[in-house]
């Protein structure tokens, strides 16, 4: 796709990352999105912003969206005299659902359609990019590509596989944010090799489950690798995982939480008083360049 000079709108995808056992590997992308409208200008940086973050996040030089296009510009080495930057945000911030790896894409793609056009700045360069912006793959991944996404990073080098997932998904949104930032704090540096060895069963597992056996959805969303460290953090996410998953209900911390995602639907009934509920379906295309409306 060449560049393209009017304004652009860029929709991206919210994303749940590790999906219980598959800690910074595993992501999916959900049908919940952020939309963007980029206009380049003969000069300066308008920065606009509705919906979640309005009111919260900057609206200078150090909003992620634009921090995200200034990495693509740098390195493409060409950038517009101006931008405009309306940002429509449906993605809750600091609750698990990759808000931050939805604005870094969503910056990324936005800067590519304006300068560069996926000839000069193909998606890999942009999944390495965003991995190097937000520090991890798993979100960044199923934003980007949509679908089903096992990331990695060999050395520094980010990668990913896309697989096609139809899974029915409901999730449930606290009031209150917990940042990636504290959750990851709360994690130990070692673990038993029992532990990892779960883990890895149990990841290879779910990729199977979400492609081709559903039925194996609550085995395969067992984690030791970091809900339970991280449920100081989110007591109240952590019951009701334990709430459901009792009741037959393959549920997770979503990303880094407090979300909780259910791979069901129908269970609008464990939703806790001042929580907000989602029935989502995934998203299969990630992040996508639409004429601006
Ligand atoms: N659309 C956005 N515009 C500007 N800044 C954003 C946007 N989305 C996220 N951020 C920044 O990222 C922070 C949230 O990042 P954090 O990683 O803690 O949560 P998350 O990405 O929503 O959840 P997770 O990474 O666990 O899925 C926000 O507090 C804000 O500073
Ligand atoms: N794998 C990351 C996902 C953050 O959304 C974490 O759990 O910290």
């Amino acid at each position: 796709m060449s560049p393209v000079s009017g304004p652009l709108r860029v929709r991206v995808p919210a994303s749940s990352a590790n999906l219980g056992p598959g800690f910074d590997a595993l992501g999916l992308a959900l049908g919940l999105h952020d939309e963007l409208t980029v206009e380049a200008t003969d000069d300066g940086l308008v920065v606009e912003v509705r919906g979640e973050g309005a009111g919260e996040v900057p609206l200078d030089d150090t909003h992620l969206v634009v921090r995200s296009m200034e990495a693509a510009f740098s390195l493409l080495g060409e950038r517009p005299a101006g931008v405009r930057l309306t940002c429509t945000n449906a993605v809750p911030h600091g609750r698990g659902l990759g808000s931050s790896a939805a604005a870094i894409v969503g910056g990324l793609v936005a800067a590519r359609a304006l300068v560069a056009g996926e000839d000069r700045l193909d998606d890999l360069m942009l999944l390495q990019l965003a991995t190097d912006l937000e520090g991890h793959p798993d979100n960044v991944a199923p934003a980007l590509l949509g679908g089903l996404t096992i990331a990695w990073v060999d050395g520094a080098a980010a990668a990913a596989q896309r697989l096609d997932c139809d899974v029915p998904v409901t999730v449930f949104v606290p009031p209150e944010p917990v940042s990636t930032e504290r959750a990851r704090g709360l994690l130990p540096d070692t673990v038993t090799h029992a532990d990892a060895s779960f883990n890895a069963g149990r990841a290879a597992l779910l990729v199977a489950a979400l492609t081709a056996a559903p039925d194996r959805l609550i085995s395969a969303t067992e984690d030791r690798l970091h809900q339970t460290y991280r449920s100081l953090a989110m007591p109240d996410s952590y019951a009701l995982v334990r709430r459901m998953r009792v009741e037959g209900v393959p549920a997770i911390i979503s990303g880094a939480g407090p979300t909780v995602l259910a791979f069901a639907r129908g269970i609008d009934d464990f939703c806790p008083p001042g929580w907000v509920v989602h029935h989502l379906d995934v998203d299969p295309h990630g992040a996508v360049v639409l004429p601006a409306s």
